[in-house]
């Protein structure tokens, strides 16, 4: 059976490396490129070696080489980063799974449409679990809608995240607001801020230390809470779900994809 041959843009990030560590373990895949910022000070070096894994003769480069062809890209960069390999995608048309967090709304309505020219699957989560519950707090938010429930998300990250608050979290969010209808994502409170009304979600972005990702969806009503978490306890959780979307996305026509697509959820 031949390999699905795949490129790896951030290659040398933290998840750029794992993901590149745990392709080289899996016989279904080839790196074929890795891509970085051409400032980055491990650029040009090779790929393999930087991952951990050994030599594998792909140089670090900042464009995707002409006479390599990827059969799907794997983009875990920067929002600039994402829309520089966006455009080599849509060019070449290669399908690109985006798990790069923090667009702005411009960026991610670019994104959109690049979906009608080629296979793009984009996701602030590539974990199995946070998808599965992804679903169990939309079916926490049906069951408890108009009941007198308040929603606070609270994230926990490393302190090298640039972002904030995540996009885990933001999706949550989106989730919680389509269902039960709040008007507006509350980011802290200081002050004399008032009684919390019913018509907002409470959003806390905590960051310290190696903390690869935790998130808690609070429902609290009077008399009882309910907190739906998630840990983190490795990225290679998340590199995983990434190597598992890149295999489901090579070769798939043009369209907008998600991870529920892959997991089948
Ligand atoms: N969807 C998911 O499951 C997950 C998503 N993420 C997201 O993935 C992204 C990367 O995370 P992480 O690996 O921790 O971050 P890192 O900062 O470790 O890695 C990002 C890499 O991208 C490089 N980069 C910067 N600009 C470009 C560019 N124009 N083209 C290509 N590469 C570029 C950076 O180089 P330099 O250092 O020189 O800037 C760096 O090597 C973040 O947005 C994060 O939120 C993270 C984990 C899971
Ligand atoms: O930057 C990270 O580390 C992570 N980012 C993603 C996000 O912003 O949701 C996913 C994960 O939580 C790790």
């Amino acid at each position: 059976m031949s390999k699905i041959r795949y490129a790896m843009n951030g290659a040398c990030g933290r998840m750029g490396q794992r993901i590149i560590a745990l392709g080289h373990e899996d016989h279904g895949l080839s790196l074929v490129a890795a891509l970085d910022s051409g400032k980055h000070p491990a650029f040009g070096k090779d790929a393999g070696e930087l991952a951990g894994v050994g030599k594998l003769e792909i140089p670090i480069t900042s464009e995707l080489p002409f006479d390599q062809h990827p059969e799907v890209v794997i983009d875990f960069s920067t929002p600039e980063g994402s829309m520089e390999i966006l455009k080599t995608c849509v060019a070449r048309k290669i399908p690109l799974v985006v798990a790069t967090t923090g667009h702005s709304a411009e960026q991610k309505r670019e994104i959109e449409a690049a979906a009608h020219a080629t296979a793009l699957l984009l996701s602030p989560s590539m974990s199995l679990v946070v998808n599965l519950l992804f679903k169990l707090v939309q079916q926490a938010s049906q069951a408890l809608m108009g009941k007198g429930f308040d929603v606070e998300i609270i994230e926990r990250h490393h302190r090298m995240k640039k972002d904030s608050p995540s996009g885990t979290a933001m999706q949550f969010a989106r989730i919680i607001q389509e269902t039960m209808g709040q008007s507006k994502i509350v980011h802290g409170r200081e002050g004399i801020v008032g009684e919390r009304p019913l018509d907002e979600i409470g959003m806390h972005a905590i960051r310290g230390g190696d903390n690869v990702g935790e998130h808690t969806i609070m429902f609290s009503a009077l008399g009882e809470t309910m907190e739906l978490i998630h840990k983190g306890y490795s990225r290679d959780s998340y590199a995983r779900g990434a190597l598992l979307a890149a295999k489901f996305l090579a070769g798939k026509p043009a369209g907008r994809y998600t991870m529920y697509d892959v997991l089948g959820l």
